[in-house]
């Protein structure tokens, strides 16, 4: 058995958490009927996403049905001009950009203070063939509280993570919940808008959620078919 309860080398299911009705529409609509992944909407926010990740796992579980892997999808604003307006990103890491303290030598993440985890970190094979399969850039997500709205905001946030490509609101929630149940976690966004000045206008929700869909039209072999590459222990991909 793997440590979430599946059998090696079997196929298995994979729950999709999304934050809201409409991201889960997009990606069920591109799902071939009788597949092995499960879309529910969970919530905005990473304390929902959190609690409704956690609550999925566990029932599945008790159902005798666990989950092999949960990806975490939805729309998120990119970090110009690597991940523009239309385009997908897929996490090769899924970080909480601000848990942690102020302080008079500037923002320390929790891990600094003693405490828990910033980064959780999808399997790099489960990366690769997800970006490949769909045209993804990969880096860094990071998940935020706070929409960003200014471009202060938006540079400090690149400044502590040079790496990122993304923001959203759920992915370390979800990852939280995941490494919990001892499953692996991947996460990819569509970018529905840029990362900085807020610009209510210059959102474009329904291109990123069609390209949400379209992306998960090509996940579904690769989701459906991956078991076997990476270490599915949590301790191997978390990185304080
Ligand atoms: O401010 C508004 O008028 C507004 C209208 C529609 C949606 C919002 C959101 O805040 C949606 C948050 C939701 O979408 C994800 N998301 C999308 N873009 C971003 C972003 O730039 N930064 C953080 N999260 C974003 C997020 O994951 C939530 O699920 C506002």
């Amino acid at each position: 058995m793997t440590p979430h309860g599946a059998s090696p080398g079997a196929a298995e299911r994979v729950l999709i958490a999304t934050a809201v009705p409409v991201e889960r529409d997009a990606v069920a609509a591109a799902l071939p009927a009788g597949s092995l992944l499960d879309v529910v909407a969970v919530g905005v926010g990473p304390g929902a996403a959190a609690a409704g990740t956690a609550t999925a796992l566990a029932r599945a579980e008790a159902a005798g049905r666990p989950y092999g892997l949960v990806v975490s999808a939805g729309i998120g604003g990119g970090f110009p001009p690597d991940a523009p307006v239309g385009s997908l990103v897929v996490a090769d890491a899924v970080t909480a950009a601000d848990l942690g303290a102020e302080t008079p030598e500037g923002f320390k993440p929790v891990t600094e203070l003693g405490f828990g985890a910033v980064t959780h970190r999808p399997p790099p094979s489960l990366v690769r063939e997800l970006a490949d399969a769909c045209g993804a850039a990969t880096g860094a997500v990071l998940t935020v509280s706070t929409v960003t709205g200014s471009a202060e905001r938006a540079a400090e946030l690149r400044l502590r993570h040079p790496d990122a490509l993304a923001e959203a609101m759920e992915g370390f929630g979800v990852a939280e919940a995941a490494v919990l149940h001892g499953v692996p976690v991947a996460e990819v966004r569509a970018v529905s808008n840029p990362v900085g000045p807020r610009d209510r206008a210059a959102w474009r929700i329904g291109d990123a959620l069609a390209a949400l869909g379209g992306a998960f039209g090509k996940f579904t072999p690769v989701l459906e078919s991956w078991n076997t590459h990476d270490s599915h222990d949590p301790r191997e991909r978390r990185r304080a």
